[in-house]
């Protein structure tokens, strides 16, 4: 056992609730499990609860996994918080508010609650920490996020994250800066390893952020525009996320890292992630209607197109790749022209943010150019 490894266990919640038991919760739980702690996850559904606890499986979200021995399932959302030191919430973005009312009333005080999902409510433009702290005053609140593919963690493949946490109170040892080590050390195991940051806002807004602009590679990418164009996107993607995190009053540097960079590369270029499928499949010309074959699949970007740029634009700041994905998302414009329009934007230096012009005298000739390459 590592220096590391042995050191994390001293600082370690001894018992943690996991929220949701999807993909994401049950690789969270499983983690915690071989970190040593003991763990129970709470699953809305009884036949997954069962599989976990007797099967040492989750079929339905991480088919063919092993989980560690001992990881405790329940639908009792009651005693899944029982005695709990620490809780990561990890249902999707959209259920955040009702599920941290549940869990106020049930999570022991002075127990630390983790937002684990990505994304910003409509009509308020919280981020998932700022739902929470409204739904479950007084507490320490932190998330976890980065490049995190469920079934990569949970196949204990490497994996490292952020950990970000806030309070309101001060005292010799913050007890935001605490909660983030001790949950650090909770989830420290030879295949996963966490960084913490204090930068709550940059975080989150990465992991927000970075699935719009997953959403518009993986329309690049089925409609085949080539690679030079998904590395444009992605950097200039970084730029939106560093913007907005930068108006909210995150901090500049944090985009450079896990949950920043980090995500928005693994989300942009890859299959497993379910933004990046559902812009793919939409580059390839399948309707919002018919993609994942009609079946409902988890794809945060495609709503959050929406609630980022409401909330951008409510700062009179411009994040053209969001608010192209929005258009496309909305029906508002067909995707050639979405991009067309994107694309055609007036020259500028490179660090700032890129701006629509519809009389720019390049965009006609774009247009065609991309309805060509369009299926
Ligand atoms: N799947 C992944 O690789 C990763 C996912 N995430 C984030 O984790 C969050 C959850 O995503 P996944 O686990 O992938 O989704 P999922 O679709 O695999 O599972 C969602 C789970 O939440 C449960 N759930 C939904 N509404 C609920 C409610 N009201 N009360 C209790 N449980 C409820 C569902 O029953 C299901 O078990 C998302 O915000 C996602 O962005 C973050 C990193 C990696
Ligand atoms: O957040 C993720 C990886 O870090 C998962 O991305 P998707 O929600 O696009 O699958």
């Amino acid at each position: 056992m590592s220096n590391t490894i042995q050191r994390a266990e001293q600082l370690s919640y001894e018992e943690i609730a996991v929220i949701g038991a999807g993909a994401w919760g049950t690789a969270l739980a499983a983690v915690a499990r071989r970190a040593g702690c003991s763990v129970r996850l709470f699953s809305r559904d009884a036949a997954t609860a069962e599989a976990i606890v007797n099967g040492r499986q989750n079929p339905r979200y991480l088919p063919g996994i092993t989980l560690p021995e001992g990881l405790m399932a329940t639908t009792s959302l009651e005693q899944a918080l029982d005695g709990a030191e620490a809780v990561l919430i990890v249902t999707p973005s959209g259920t955040i508010r009702t599920v941290s009312r549940d869990v106020a009333q049930f999570a022991p005080e002075g127990a630390p609650l983790f937002a684990c999902a990505k994304g910003i409510e409509a009509q308020t433009g919280l981020l998932m920490t700022g739902i929470i702290a409204e739904e479950a005053p007084n507490r320490v609140l932190g998330c976890v996020s980065g490049p995190t593919f469920a079934t990569e963690t949970a196949a204990q493949q490497p994996t490292a994250v952020t950990i970000a946490c806030t309070s309101s109170s001060a005292g010799p040892v913050p007890p935001h800066k605490l909660a983030a080590a001790r949950m650090a050390a909770s989830l420290t195991t030879d295949s996963f390893r966490p960084y913490v940051s204090d930068d709550l806002i940059g975080v989150e807004i990465g992991g927000a952020v970075k699935n719009v602009i997953a959403i518009a590679c993986g329309i690049l990418d089925g409609a085949q525009f080539g690679e030079n164009a998904r590395a444009a996107l992605i950097t200039r993607g970084l730029n939106e996320i560093k913007e907005l995190a930068v108006v909210l009053g995150g901090r500049r540097e944090t985009v450079t890292g896990l949950s920043g960079i980090g995500d928005l590369m693994l989300t942009c270029s890859s299959t497993k992630s379910r933004n990046f499928s559902y812009g793919r499949q939409r580059g390839q010309g399948i309707s919002e209607a018919d993609v994942f074959d009609g079946k409902p699949v988890v794809v945060e970007g495609r709503e959050n197109a929406i609630t980022i740029t409401d909330l951008a634009r409510r700062y009179r700041l411009h994040m053209p790749i969001c608010e192209m994905v929005r258009a496309i998302v909305e029906g508002q414009q067909p995707i050639g022209e979405a991009f067309a329009a994107f694309w055609a934007a007036p020259i500028e230096a490179e660090p700032r943010a890129m701006q629509i012009s519809i009389t720019h005298p390049a965009e006609t000739a774009a247009q065609e150019k991309f309805e060509e390459l369009l299926p």
